[in-house]
């Protein structure tokens, strides 16, 4: 069995973070660890409260895992600032941890910071030269592009500003868009736009860390980024399109529907 491992912070709702993340890696047969960066007090409706764990012992989260049972694959979610990041850095490049997929969170949909603006540099910096592909949605991608992103063109540009100054892929997401939900991935040089229909549902807490986890665990199985990418894409529309309604705001994924 493939084994994943994220790293990312907590969502005691269980819809985003690294309760998305279990929860993808499982529906994908997959044998899931997680290294916790942070812990916070949220629900559909907002965040209301963020603690970030030390970044020493985010360090010895990652000793405990990477001298027992190597991951084949890994997702970084949540990484709220510069200690945290650099402990990361270090322990990946230590390990040679490898096939790693960066979603580059930076506010909760229901717009809280997820992630310190000054931190932002040292994610750039040290996270992203060790990443094969990186998934900013499309406020991301115009904080790391330095352009505004507010359609497809847009999009495209971005995709290919960031894919220039990374070695790895850069898929940036859609879901923001009005009328479609179609994500562009730069791979090699190559942009491949990839169609989504756009479903009518409020509920899509953890869309971007139920796909990126979703690709890491494809990645596992062996597939290339852009299969990775359209069958994370396919899996993600599923657990949008079966509609579960749990909580008072923008409601979780249901993870069981193909199971
Ligand atoms: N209503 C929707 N219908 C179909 N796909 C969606 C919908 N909302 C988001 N997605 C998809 O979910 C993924 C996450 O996108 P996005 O919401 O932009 O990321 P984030 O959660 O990081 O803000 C993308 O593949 C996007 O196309
Ligand atoms: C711990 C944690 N990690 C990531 C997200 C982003 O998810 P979303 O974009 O769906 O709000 C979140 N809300 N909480």
């Amino acid at each position: 069995m493939e084994k994943l491992l994220t790293i990312a912070g907590s969502d005691s709702s269980g819809g985003a973070g690294i309760q998305a993340d279990l929860k993808t890696f499982a529906a994908h047969k997959t044998y899931g660890m997680s290294v916790i960066t942070s812990v916070t007090a949220q629900n559909t409706k907002g965040v209301i409260d963020v603690i970030d764990l030390p970044g020493e012992f985010v360090g010895k989260q990652l000793d405990a895992v990477f001298t027992d049972i190597f991951p084949d694959a890994i997702k970084i979610g949540m990484v709220s600032n510069e200690e945290i990041i650099e402990i990361i850095a270090e322990k990946l490049k230590q390990y040679n941890g490898k096939n790693i997929v960066v979603d580059p969170v930076m506010v909760s949909t229901s717009g809280s910071n997820l992630m310190k603006s000054s931190a932002t540099r040292t994610l750039v910096q040290k996270i992203f030269p060790l990443a094969d592909i990186i998934t900013p949605n499309m406020s991301e991608a115009s904080v790391l592009s330095g352009i505004e992103v507010k359609d497809k063109e847009d999009m495209e540009k971005a995709a290919k500003i960031i894919g220039e100054f990374i070695k790895g892929a850069v898929l940036v997401k859609g879901g923001h868009l009005e009328d479609s939900a179609d994500d562009v991935l730069y791979i090699d040089g190559k942009i491949h736009w990839l169609k989504g229909e756009r479903i009518d549902n409020p509920n899509t807490h953890g869309t971007g860390c139920t796909l990126s986890s979703a690709i890491a665990a494809n990645i596992a199985k062996g597939m290339d980024i852009l299969t990775a990418v359209e069958e994370a894409k396919q899996y993600l529309w599923g657990a949008i399109n079966a509609k579960l309604d749990i909580g008072k705001g923008r409601g979780p994924l249901n993870h069981l529907y193909n199971i």
